[in-house]
């Protein structure tokens, strides 16, 4: 772990339009604190120490800067303006990452929920090889539909991407380098457009996205320890 330098993209330049609240769901409390707060605070207490990169809309820097100074939020991160699409989110933090040697973190800002152990497994299989990201087997059946039809899937074949999704420098610049497609939904369809092999590290049923208002009860149940 020498000469590596660990890094954490937050992304948190979304609007939140299937959650459809007034401001964006990464900014709703949760246990009285933002739930972007909790997943930051979660990179910050791992071991390998990242160094923080937020990537915020361009319209929401003044209110994360509200909230820094009213939940007195002092871990040092820097803030960058997202893009029109995750993936253009993700460009623009890794746009201030040069460090030939580092190993890079892309994580929702809305996975509260994300462990320690997740994160640190993530950065030690990408350090060993390339990349790693987080996933869990699915726990329903599945169909895959296509022309109208739609037909069974081995579900033992199936898994259900989270993030972290971590890569070294390399495999993540090299891939950022594309021009913008559409099914570039997380950062391991991006890498492996560019010809790199995704290795998978065992996510966790916790670590789920917020995505709609059910989402954020759930999240409050678990961590009042109900569930
Ligand atoms: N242009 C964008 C779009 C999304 N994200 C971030 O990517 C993560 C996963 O995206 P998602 O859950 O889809 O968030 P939204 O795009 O905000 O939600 P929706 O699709 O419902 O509008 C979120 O932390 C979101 O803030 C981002 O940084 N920049
Ligand atoms: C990155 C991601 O969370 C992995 O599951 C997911 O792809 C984000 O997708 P969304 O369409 O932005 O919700």
């Amino acid at each position: 772990m020498d000469n590596t330098h660990f890094f954490a993209i937050i992304v948190a330049g979304g609007s939140g339009k299937r959650m459809n609240t007034e401001i964006p769901k990464q900014f709703l409390l949760l246990k009285g604190k933002p739930v972007i707060m909790h997943s930051i605070e979660t990179f910050y207490r791992n071991p390998h120490q990242p160094a923080i990169i937020v990537v915020l809309n361009q319209n929401d820097i003044a209110l994360w800067e509200q909230l820094v100074t009213e939940h007195d939020f002092n871990i040092p991160h820097t803030v960058v303006a997202g893009g029109a699409e995750r993936f253009h989110s993700v460009k623009n933090g890794l746009d201030l990452i040069d460090d030939k040697d580092a190993i890079i973190a892309v994580h929702d800002a809305v996975r509260p929920l994300v462990t320690e152990k997740t994160i640190s497994n993530c950065y030690q299989t990408a350090l060993k090889s390339g990349n790693a990201v987080a996933a869990i087997p699915s726990k329903d059946s599945v169909r895959l539909v296509k022309n109208g039809k739609s037909e069974a899937l081995d579900r033992k074949a199936v898994y259900l991407v989270q993030t972290p999704q971590t890569f070294k420098l390399s495999q993540l610049k090299t891939a950022y380098q594309q021009t913008y497609n559409s099914f570039f939904t997380d950062d391991a369809s991006v890498v492996e457009h560019a010809g790199f092999t995704i290795n998978l590290e065992a996510g966790d049923e916790d670590n789920f996205k917020i995505t709609f208002k059910t989402d954020l009860k759930l999240a409050e149940s678990i961590f009042d320890g109900k569930l």
